[in-house]
């Protein structure tokens, strides 16, 4: 957002008067204060700036100390009228830092007096709103003297003031106004660059909560798109790849590579007299046969080696880089281990095992000489394990 700062029109200096409606009107209504009625637009235009109560500056200390040399004043203040108090930013030869809002000069700018103006009260004692208040400087001595420039947001709203403060009675030259005006304006723009910084601030931590939640968002969708893959190609029963993911590795090039690289094998291993245990025992416990053999297979196997649920009952598990020998154990120890699976009835499997060349067999004749192997495992008497020996 581009700053916006008020131009301040031609300066010109208003001693208050002692009756509240004898200021002069404004020639220049846009240039008059806003009066919203209600201080809220005012409270939360300067509730933007992030001044109030914030810790001291040396560019406004700076500037207050500027001010008071300039105007040969015992004290100076930045007071920002606050909504029971006003609040001195930065104060130079003042004690107090802040004054119940009742007790302070410069809320009487707030409606009464123009941007261009300077509030000026040439002697606090003798003016009869504020000689009663027992105001003082540094030192307890009392304030006798008070000019004030308007802090001004762009949008009109009186925010406070920089006020030059006397203990004697006294005047400001036409160079010491114009130099105090000039001084407010430079707070200003102090004031617009700390807003312009909160609102910056504030873009980049939006900027960031937002990226936030995309990141999130978009990890979530990769959760979810992984999940999904998973389930595309994992049997939801035993947690094993499903006939699927099997046509995938057979079209994948990476794992056809693995199988060409040295020779494997595969195994077929069904499960004996699976249409029994339904019909005896149900499907839940069928199922659970099921997840006990997937379990044993997973056990025996290592990480690179491939284990698919192929049908209803029957599993394939490819070893590559292993020759029918090891094989064979492996498939004894998955027959063992269902063997002894913890179920209420007895179960076994039937196993074929083939091994495979590369550069010489095809997969699929591997996969038939496996089944071959099954079918004679079956046939033979069930709860075994035979190795093909074409
Ligand atoms: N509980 C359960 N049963 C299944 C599932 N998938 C297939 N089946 C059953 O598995 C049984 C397979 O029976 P068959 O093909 O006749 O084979 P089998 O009874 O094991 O006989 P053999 O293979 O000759 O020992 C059928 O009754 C199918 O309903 C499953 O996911 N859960």
């Amino acid at each position: 957002m581009p700053l916006r700062l008020r131009h301040f029109l031609p300066l010109s200096i208003q001693r208050l008067p002692a009756q509240d409606d004898a200021v002069a009107p404004a020639a220049d209504s846009a240039s008059r204060p806003r009066d919203d009625g209600p201080d809220d637009g005012r409270q939360s235009a300067l509730e933007s700036y992030g001044l109030l109560d914030s810790v001291p500056e040396s560019a406004y200390d700076d500037l207050v100390r500027l001010a008071a040399t300039l105007c040969g004043t015992h004290g100076a203040a930045i007071a920002l009228i606050d909504r029971d108090r006003v609040w001195f930013k930065a104060r130079h030869g003042v004690d107090a830092a802040e004054l119940p809002r009742s007790h302070s000069i410069c809320n009487q700018l707030i409606g009464q007096v123009r941007p261009d103006q300077l509030l000026l009260i040439g002697d606090v004692a003798q003016d009869p709103r504020f000689a009663a208040l027992g105001l003082s400087l540094q030192g307890g001595h009392a304030l006798r003297f008070y000019a004030g420039a308007a802090l001004m947001s762009p949008d009109g709203h009186p925010l406070g003031t920089l006020c030059v403060l006397d203990t004697q009675p006294r005047a400001l030259s036409p160079a010491q106004a114009d130099g105090l005006a000039a001084l407010a304006r430079q707070i200003q723009h102090l004031f617009e660059l700390r807003r312009y910084a909160i609102e910056q601030r504030r873009l980049l931590s939006e900027r960031e909560a937002f990226a936030r939640q995309l990141e999130s968002a978009q990890a979530d969708l990769q959760r979810r798109h992984d999940l999904l893959q998973h389930s595309a190609s994992h049997d939801a029963l035993t947690g094993l790849l499903n006939r699927s993911a099997l046509a995938q590795l057979q079209d994948s090039p990476d794992a056809m590579q693995r199988l060409g690289r040295a020779a494997y094998t595969l195994m077929v291993i069904d499960v004996d007299h699976f249409k029994k245990v339904n019909d005896r025992h149900g499907h839940l416990l069928g199922d659970r046969a099921l997840r006990a053999v997937a379990d044993a297979v997973a056990a025996s196997i290592r990480e690179d080696d491939i284990a698919v649920r192929y049908g209803g009952e029957e599993f394939l598990v490819v070893l590559p880089g292993t020759r029918l020998a090891t094989a064979s154990e492996i498939g004894e120890r998955i027959r063992q281990r269902v063997a002894r699976s913890s179920l209420p009835f007895a179960l076994t499997v039937s196993i074929g095992v083939a091994g495979g060349e590369p550069g010489r067999d095809a997969p699929e004749q591997v996969f038939d000489r496996a089944d071959q192997a099954l079918y004679r495992a079956k046939a033979s008497g069930r709860d075994r394990l035979v190795v093909d020996d074409s």
